[in-house]
């Protein structure tokens, strides 16, 4: 798809048509713990659009699964959150033909001409009810404790097909189906998920998240455990629910990864998006220091990891957070930077001295 018109918007800008499925604006979320306080994401703004592979990328502990878990209303009660999250309402869009390996009901969404209902506010039943695994499916980073342990994996697959459409005669196969899409023999249904290896319910999760073909996919570590060939097999399935009209959120270290398959990625650092760009110019020309370095670490190129340590989240400073360990650290980054358009296709960095930008 054609990237000039997936890019987020800075924030306050008007988003273009045909306007994001999804548009996060200054997410704040903050963990009071009894003598801290973690700033776990701070002020993020993005926007996904159907059809759109939007790849969050960053190291351990930046905010990365925060950000999806706030997206769904599951966060812990010590957590706070601002901002919105505007998710645009979908119902089925008749005639569109599913992908040939989609197993999930008869017809895609597509876009109604309701308003978009802000996750923030909405309240925790009309997620319970329209948004968690029905509008927005999520494939937990950690699906071994995720997944209910007294039922097996058939019985939880053809539950929820069965929740979300499929007739009791046609679920079985759907489910079988759905099993072969990501990658398991359909008899491994018949077992428990801890009798499951971690990849293989791994794959379960993500089977269970596809199940009622949600327009959002917010996919967390999906590929986490797999071998090299199965995580190219996930990838692809994921770019191809993609390429039939879904947006994925993809979670993941794998920077290799987000390069196969991504349109745009983020890039988080210590609780904020230091980066957002279409994919092949992040790789080819990263703007900001910080993804400069995270490519840099790659063994395929220079293969340095990035000096120094993250800051903790309890106590960020106020201006850059990456100028500790920024080799193009200046005085002006005492301030914080606001995001700067980068590249010629609307992406954005915040960095008071991003690369290849004159001063
Ligand atoms: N319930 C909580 N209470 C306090 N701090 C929390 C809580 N949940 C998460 N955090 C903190 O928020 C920060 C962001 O966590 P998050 O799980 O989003 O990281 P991540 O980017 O997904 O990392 P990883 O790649 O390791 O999964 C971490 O410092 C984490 O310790
Ligand atoms: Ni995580």
């Amino acid at each position: 798809m054609s990237t000039a018109d997936t890019l987020p918007t800075v924030a306050g800008a008007v988003p273009v048509a045909p306007g994001p499925l999804l548009a996060v604006e200054g997410l704040t979320v903050r963990f009071r713990l009894p003598d801290a306080v973690v700033h776990a994401v701070s002020d993020l703004c993005l926007e996904i659009r159907p059809g759109e592979l939007l790849a969050v990328v960053g190291e351990s502990g930046c905010g990365k699964s925060v950000l999806a878990h706030a997206l769904l209303g599951l966060l812990p009660g010590n957590a706070t959150v601002t901002g919105s999250a505007l998710l645009r309402p979908t119902m089925p869009a008749a005639g569109r033909a599913p992908a040939p390996a989609s197993v999930g009901p008869p017809t895609r969404t597509g876009p109604t001409t309701a308003g978009p209902v802000d996750l923030f506010t909405c309240g925790e039943r009309r997620l319970a009810r329209q948004v968690r695994g029905r509008a927005v499916g999520l494939v937990p980073q950690s699906p071994a404790t995720a997944l209910t342990p007294v039922r097996t994996g058939r019985r939880l697959l053809v539950e929820t097909l069965r929740a979300h459409g499929h007739p009791r005669d046609r679920a079985p196969a759907a489910a079988d189906r759905l099993a072969t899409e990501v990658g398991l023999d359909p008899a491994d249904l018949d077992h428990h998920p801890h009798e499951l290896s971690g990849g293989m319910a791994q794959r379960l999760a993500l089977a269970l998240a596809l199940a009622p073909d949600p327009p959002l996919l917010l996919a967390d570590e999906p590929t986490t455990g797999l071998d090299r060939p199965l995580v190219d097999h996930t990838l692809d399935l994921l770019r191809r629910r993609c390429d039939d009209g879904a947006a994925v959120l993809l979670i993941t270290h794998d920077l290799a990864a987000a390069r196969r398959v991504a349109d745009t990625v983020a890039v988080m650092y210590a609780s904020r998006i230091v980066e957002h760009r279409p994919a092949g110019e992040l790789f080819d020309g990263p703007a900001h220091p910080y993804s400069a370095a995270l490519l840099d670490a790659l063994p395929e190129r220079a293969f340095r990891p990035v000096p120094g340590h993250p800051p903790m989240l309890t106590d960020l400073p106020t201006g850059c957070v990456f100028a500790a360990r920024c080799p193009a650290v200046t005085d002006a980054c005492r301030l914080r930077p606001e995001p700067v358009p980068v590249g010629g296709q609307g992406g954005v960095a915040a960095c008071h001295h991003p690369i290849g930008v004159p001063a």
